[in-house]
């Protein structure tokens, strides 16, 4: 079976303060099952702090970003290399907001991607479709070459070890959640061409998060799914209780 991995994307939230309360609290009830691997993603600035506190515990370190590039004049930027030196283990790739506010496409995504497994990272790569493109059928099509175009040229190895959330624009932040069938449909759609970019046992092996509105309540019901294997969750993964409560529900 595929482990669980349950992700909080904290977005541009918490001060350091609030980020050492939240994981101080976390660590002590944090459940050590294999089966479910609880990562924070967390800000830039409270990475290597966080990767201190975390040291020997069961939530990894996650950030929300990175430059595809090792260094250079790229101000404001923050590079593979930087994050792997502090200790990082994961990196959100695509996310919607950054394709939305600051310009990531397909093609930084995949260099993103590369540059991540380059530098021993794993990447937390996200897809998903807005709601005109899903009113007008586009769904699936969109996804698919979300998809293909991120993981273009990985070997099968490093497509078994991406992580791939499939975010519907549409429900994020907004309450809305896809209804389990309907996320576990372009999940399953992910996997299928995940098997025709690589083969059987690649597309068995790739977890596959739903995130958008998912929260203690709904959590259940979409790891009950066949493709879903892990949440990306926003709002629901500020607070230690309700995020505890999520990495809980990995472990059913
Ligand atoms: O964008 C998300 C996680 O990356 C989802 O956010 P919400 O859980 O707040 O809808």
């Amino acid at each position: 079976m595929r482990k669980r991995v349950i992700a909080g994307n904290w977005k541009m939230n918490k001060t350091l303060t609030e980020a050492t309360q939240f994981v101080d609290e976390v660590v002590k009830s944090i459940p050590a099952d294999e089966k479910v691997e609880a990562i924070v993603c967390a800000p830039f600035p409270h990475l290597a702090t966080l990767v201190e506190k975390t040291k020997g515990t069961n939530l990894k370190i996650s950030a929300q970003n990175m430059h595809f590039e090792d260094n250079g004049a790229f101000t404001g930027e923050v590079s593979p290399v930087m994050l792997k030196d502090l200790g990082v283990s994961h990196v959100v790739i695509g996310h919607s907001e950054r394709r939305e506010y600051f310009a990531e496409t397909d093609e930084t995504v995949n260099k993103k991607t590369h540059a991540a497994f380059n530098h021993g990272l794993t990447p937390i790569v996200c897809v998903g479709e807005t709601l005109e493109q899903r009113e007008a059928n586009e769904t699936m099509s969109l996804v698919e070459t979300q998809v293909k175009k991120a993981l273009e040229g990985l070997t099968n190895d490093q497509v078994a070890q991406t992580i791939i959330a499939y975010e519907p624009v549409w429900a994020i932040g907004t309450g809305k959640t896809a209804s389990n069938e309907d996320a576990n449909e372009v999940c399953a759609h992910i996997r299928n061409v995940v098997k025709s970019l690589t083969d059987e046992a690649t597309a068995e092996a790739v977890v596959i998060q739903y995130g958008g509105s998912v929260k203690p309540s709904n959590v259940d019901e979409l790891l009950a799914q066949s493709d879903i294997d892990g949440a990306l969750v926003g709002g629901a993964s500020l607070e230690a209780d309700s995020f505890l409560q999520l990495v809980e529900a990995g472990t059913k």
